[in-house]
């Protein structure tokens, strides 16, 4: 039996109820001060000095503590089916982890099913069913056609999902080719939701790969030397090209690599909408792992694109905090060590995936915080503020106000924390970072406004998690319509010299769908 389960109170209804945060210093990603927190019926009701209650408030005291909005995870793969298996985490044991670690909301990756995304979605809602933490979606396109196109309308219109994700890698599954992610770019773009990239360049690690086993390189390290980081670059460098030329914003994925991040790097520079989210294991973990000579150890480390050489994690997290890059993900995808050994005589059989739901706030913590790198007001805005900026759900989530979701963790600066896959959540048997210790601990975890993490004990129930619908035109979209209406004066010109061309000029900026 998992430890999640032996501590879950799976089944019962655990009221919400009023709650008291005494003394401690509340953080926002704009502020910072000591103050109580008072919630009701689950969202935070007063945030000042010296509240003073009726005896039926629960009080927990903080004082020394930070109290700070719970995290937020863009990025995880629960109750995934990949082609001959199924994640360990379902959005029970994988939720349950999440709120030991101080995280109370993620956004799940939704794959559309027989190609059809309504059905994809439903699908989702009822394995989200046993959820204990809120929830929200993304979706996965894979082809291209007009009832893909038309529904894309109906998942953002109706379903309260305002981001697509394409998959640049993974040949003859997931992958989809240059035309594919302009039509759905510029379909993004006129709907409003995000465009998001997994960055590898698929035809290139498809060949990488085959190389590696005519070389008789069939072990894990295998896995990092087919898809190095110039195959990561140049797909992160064609999808920020693309998403300039149709002029719409660009979320790259779990960025794993200096090549990815100096695109990012760049492309920011010069003007554009990139966003870049870092990953747990990216910021904290090195390739080194894949080259050990026992298999099962090596292909824990096994995800793409691949974890790093030792210093790109140091460029990373650099990145991270000069704003290059702007939020943390995990990319939790949990397989365990039964399910990997299926690649143990090749490693493109390896399932791909690290987890991380768990161990985020921790480790962003200790590598970000404690190194001096940011502040506690930039934690916030990293693992939770930005996330919900981005995807339109901000002051609701990522927040200490009056008003927002009471989604609340206590971290105390002085205690500690040790990882290991005996005293974990997940239902995994391993973990990436086993025997990591650090400064920093998530003594409480309040979601929805119940304590579901307090004295090392998680108490969550299924189906009290909650889906949030997040609307489009976030603030990422915000006058982008300025920069389209400078092309079209720049196109004036030269329509007006080529008088004759004129009509099939005004006809192609009809149709080109550029919103101009
Ligand atoms: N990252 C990974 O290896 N597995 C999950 C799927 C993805 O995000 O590419
Ligand atoms: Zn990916
Ligand atoms: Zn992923």
């Amino acid at each position: 039996q998992s430890n999640h389960e032996q501590f879950c109170d799976a089944g019962t209804k655990i009221p919400s109820s009023k709650l008291l945060i005494k003394g401690g210093t509340v953080v926002n990603a704009h502020h910072q001060q000591i103050a109580d927190v008072y919630v009701e019926d689950s969202i935070i009701v007063a945030v000042n000095s010296n509240i003073r209650v009726g005896d039926d408030v629960t009080i927990i005291d903080a004082a020394g503590k930070y109290v700070m909005p719970g995290g937020i995870d863009p990025h995880s793969h629960l109750d995934f089916d990949v082609v001959f298996t199924t994640t360990v985490d379902d959005f029970f044991s994988g939720q349950a982890a999440a709120l030991a670690g101080g995280t109370t909301m993620h956004i799940d990756f939704v794959i559309p099913l027989n190609g059809s995304l309504t059905a994809g979605f439903e699908d989702y809602q009822k394995k989200a069913k046993k959820s204990c933490m809120d929830y929200g979606f993304h979706m996965v396109i894979t082809k291209w056609d007009e009832t893909v196109s038309r529904e894309m309308e109906l998942i953002v219109k109706e379903k309260g999902i305002n981001s697509f994700k394409f998959f640049m890698a993974y040949k003859e599954a997931l992958m989809i080719n240059d035309e594919l992610l302009l039509e759905g770019f510029k379909k993004c773009k006129s709907l409003g939701a995000l465009a998001m990239v997994h960055a590898e360049n698929g035809d290139a690690v498809y060949e990488g790969q085959k190389k590696m086993i005519e070389l008789g390189i069939t072990g894990p390290e295998g896995h990092a030397l087919s898809r190095p980081a110039v195959l990561e670059g140049e797909a992160t460098a064609r999808a920020i090209r693309l998403a300039d030329f149709v002029n719409t914003p660009l979320y790259v994925v779990h960025v794993m690599s200096i090549e990815a991040m100096e695109e990012i790097a760049k492309a920011r520079k010069s003007g554009q909408r990139v966003i870049g989210e870092p990953i747990a294991s990216g910021l904290a973990l090195d390739e080194s792992w894949l080259w050990h000579p026992d298999f099962e150890t090596a292909a824990k480390y096994v995800m793409s694109p691949p974890i790093r050489k030792r210093g790109h994690d140091k460029a990373l997290q650099a990145a991270l905090s000069t704003g290059i890059l702007q939020l943390v993900g995990t990319d939790h995808c949990a397989f365990n060590s039964t399910q990997k050994a299926r690649g143990i005589d090749d490693f493109r059989k390896i399932p791909n995936g690290v987890n991380g739901i768990e161990e985020r706030m921790h480790l962003v913590w200790d590598t970000m915080v404690e190194s001096g790198q940011i502040s506690v007001t930039d934690y916030v805005r990293l693992t939770s503020t930005e996330c919900a900026r981005i995807f339109n759900i901000y002051p609701r989530k990522g927040a200490i106000l009056p008003g927002s979701d009471a989604d609340i963790i206590i971290l105390n600066p002085n205690s500690s924390f040790e990882i290991s896959a005996k005293s974990h959540h997940s239902r995994l048997d391993t973990n990436v970072y086993e025997g990591r210790r650090g400064k920093g601990k998530i003594e409480v975890t309040i979601a929805g406004g119940r304590v579901v993490w307090e004295n090392n004990e998680l108490k969550v129930a299924r189906g009290t998690g909650r889906y949030i619908k997040m609307a489009p035109f976030s603030y990422v979209f915000d006058g982008l319509e300025k920069k389209d209406a400078i092309y079209l004066n720049s196109l004036e010109a030269p329509v007006n010299r080529s008088k004759n061309n004129s009509s099939k000029i005004s006809d192609f900026l009809f149709k080109s769908n550029f919103n101009i």
